[in-house]
């Protein structure tokens, strides 16, 4: 008889897209096992009108699949990496990280257009994506959109936005790449944490070796370079935050963005250093740029430092803002 094993997965297209790539792995490589979904509508999914730092952030994405694979109701969640909450609970730890798909942004624009209208806003709910593009798209208006990919994407082409701003890797798995009209460079539009990786989150000492095969290495070290710059800087908050790595052979290269409130002052930098050390990379790219802020703190009480967030983004689009979904 074989063993039941359930996945359990947010019900976006996307979402079952990529579970459905654990289920297939499992299917070809543990024939001893039964794979089957368990999908189900987070509260995160179902409020869609409000922004997420007032609705209780990211957590809200997750709550309800915790609860299935702490119940037994699942044996498995697969969640994209920059959804998950930077603390899970410690009896369902994350067991393994998928090989990572295509990290970069992307502009996406309306069906059978060659350029972007700029007389429409450009589409984005993430702060981290309006800062970057600001210096890209100077002058450009942004307005949040939320809702899954299909329906950001038909937003896009009913004509209520000039393009919208979405992550390659999920355009991939979903067959839309060919919608995609610019790549961003990391260096032009450091993505979200944990951009394009998948986290398989299991229950606190069972045995998942089985998908051993599924997990990446290099996805492994990112994550944790990233997490680790992003935990050391966030504490809570809600203040947009991006951080990528990319490793080749024994070395870790990591880019950082932190934005400062307060002083709405947006600091990028970047720092290398051998793969076995990609936590404390993190920490000390995060320490090195929350540090730069006190210094511009006391620099920018003479002059407007440069680097500084212009008053039309940062400031008049700040309703309907929330962190990258
Ligand atoms: N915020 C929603 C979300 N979560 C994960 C992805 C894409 C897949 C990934 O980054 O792994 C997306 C869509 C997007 O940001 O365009």
């Amino acid at each position: 008889m074989k063993k039941k094993f359930v996945i359990g997965s947010r019900e976006s297209a996307l979402a079952v897209v990529q579970s459905r790539m654990v289920l297939a792995y499992l299917k070809e490589h543990c024939p001893e096992l039964e794979p089957e979904l368990l999908t189900m509508k987070t509260t995160g999914d179902k409020i869609l009108d409000r922004r997420l730092d007032q609705i209780g952030g990211k957590g809200l994405f997750v709550k309800e699949l915790d609860r299935a694979l702490g119940e037994k109701r699942s044996d498995l969640s697969v969640h994209s990496l920059k959804d998950l909450p930077m603390e899970v609970p410690e009896e369902l730890p994350v067991v393994y990280y998928s090989k990572r798909e295509d990290p970069r942004d992307v502009l996406v624009l309306p069906e059978g257009r060659k350029t972007p209208d700029l007389s429409l806003p450009i589409g984005t709910s993430s702060l981290r994506r309006i800062l970057q593009l600001q210096e890209i798209y100077p002058g450009a208006r942004f307005e949040s959109v939320r809702g899954n990919l299909q329906t950001r994407l038909r937003k896009l082409d009913e004509g209520q936005y000039g393009a919208i701003i979405l992550a390659a890797a999920g355009m991939k798995r979903m067959g839309y790449e060919d919608r995609i009209s610019r790549y961003f460079s990391i260096d032009e539009v450091i993505p979200s944490a944990g951009q394009g990786i998948l986290a398989l989150q299991g229950r606190k000492g069972e045995d998942y070796t089985f998908l051993e095969g599924f997990s990446d290495r290099e996805a492994f070290y990112a994550a944790a370079a990233e997490r680790a710059f992003v935990r050391w800087l966030d504490g809570g908050c809600s203040s947009p935050i991006a951080a990528h790595a990319q490793i080749s052979g024994d070395i870790l290269e990591l880019w950082g963005l932190y934005y400062e409130e307060e002083t709405r002052t947006c600091r990028k930098g970047r720092k290398t250093g051998p793969v076995c050390q990609a936590a404390a990379i993190g920490i000390e790219l995060a320490r090195e740029l929350s540090e730069a802020g006190e210094k511009d703190c006391v620099a920018e009480e003479h002059s407007a430092a440069a680097g500084q967030v212009r008053e039309n983004g940062g400031g008049r689009n700040r309703t309907g803002e929330e962190k990258d979904r």
